[in-house]
């Protein structure tokens, strides 16, 4: 059986206050929860992690450096996050690809950090809108997995999350069957290149636009494992029924 997911990446929204709504997250959390994983802002892991800790809910990074420490002003590694207690980090999530030019190789990088840490990567996929309307989303999912995921993964350190750049913020959800596609193609890459065995263990986010009113759907297809919410992740009442959904699924 692969873990479902429920994984709340709050990007650069959230301070102290915040951290009531992972008390009102956990407070409601459905009976046999799927794995609850919030990524705050890096100053808040810490008392992220103390917060979440009656209720089960994991905590993780939003992005670490590839190297253990030293002269990088700004960065925060892998040990430090692993240090404040969370479990998970998520790397190479678009909006970074982006804004900071972050290529395959730096990912893979940033993981394989991770993995030395004890985390577990939540590795981040997707196209932009030119690559899909010209039909190059599964080639651009493939070189982005083959050059974004090191060597040696298994189900207790990759996750892997799934998210259309176009999709995100926009309220644009694809279609199930395309959804549904991307995730089978990428099982179909993850069992080839590490086996059915551990393929079939890894679990497999969808990340965009994802909302209480459409998460039931997206849970249908077959190779969803869990979804990786943004907006409506910061508060438990726009959550709370996302997880519930997944529980039910
Ligand atoms: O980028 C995302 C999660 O990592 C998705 O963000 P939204 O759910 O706000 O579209």
């Amino acid at each position: 059986m692969r873990r479902k997911i429920a994984a709340g990446n709050w990007k650069m929204n959230g301070t102290a206050a915040a951290l009531s709504e992972v008390t009102a997250m956990g407070e409601n959390l459905p009976p046999a929860p799927p794995t609850v994983v919030i990524c705050p802002p890096a100053p808040l892991l810490s008392q992220a992690c103390v917060v979440s800790m009656p209720f089960g809910i994991q905590i993780g990074g939003q992005d670490c450096h590839a190297e253990a420490s030293g002269a990088f002003t700004g960065d925060t590694s892998a040990a430090m996050v692993a240090d404040s207690g969370a479990t998970y980090v998520i790397v190479g999530h678009s909006e970074r690809r982006d804004a900071y030019r972050e290529t395959d190789a730096d990912v893979a990088a940033k993981a394989q950090a991770a993995w030395t840490a004890g985390l577990t990567a939540i590795v981040c996929v997707g196209e932009d809108l030119e690559q899909r309307t010209s039909g190059k989303t599964l080639d651009v999912i493939k070189a982005q997995l083959s050059g974004s995921v090191p060597d040696g993964a298994s189900d207790d350190t990759l996750v892997v999350a799934y998210e259309p750049v176009w999709a995100i913020g926009t309220g644009k959800v694809p279609e199930l069957a395309q959804i549904e596609e991307v995730h089978d193609f990428i099982r179909a890459e993850l069992t080839s290149r590490f086996g059915a065995e551990t393929s079939d263990r890894i679990s497999l986010l969808y990340g965009g636009s994802v909302k209480a009113e459409n998460a039931a759907t997206i849970f249908q297809a077959a190779n969803v494992d869990g979804a990786l919410v943004g907006g409506a992740s910061l508060k438990a009442a726009d959550f709370s029924p996302i997880i519930a959904a997944l529980a039910a699924s």
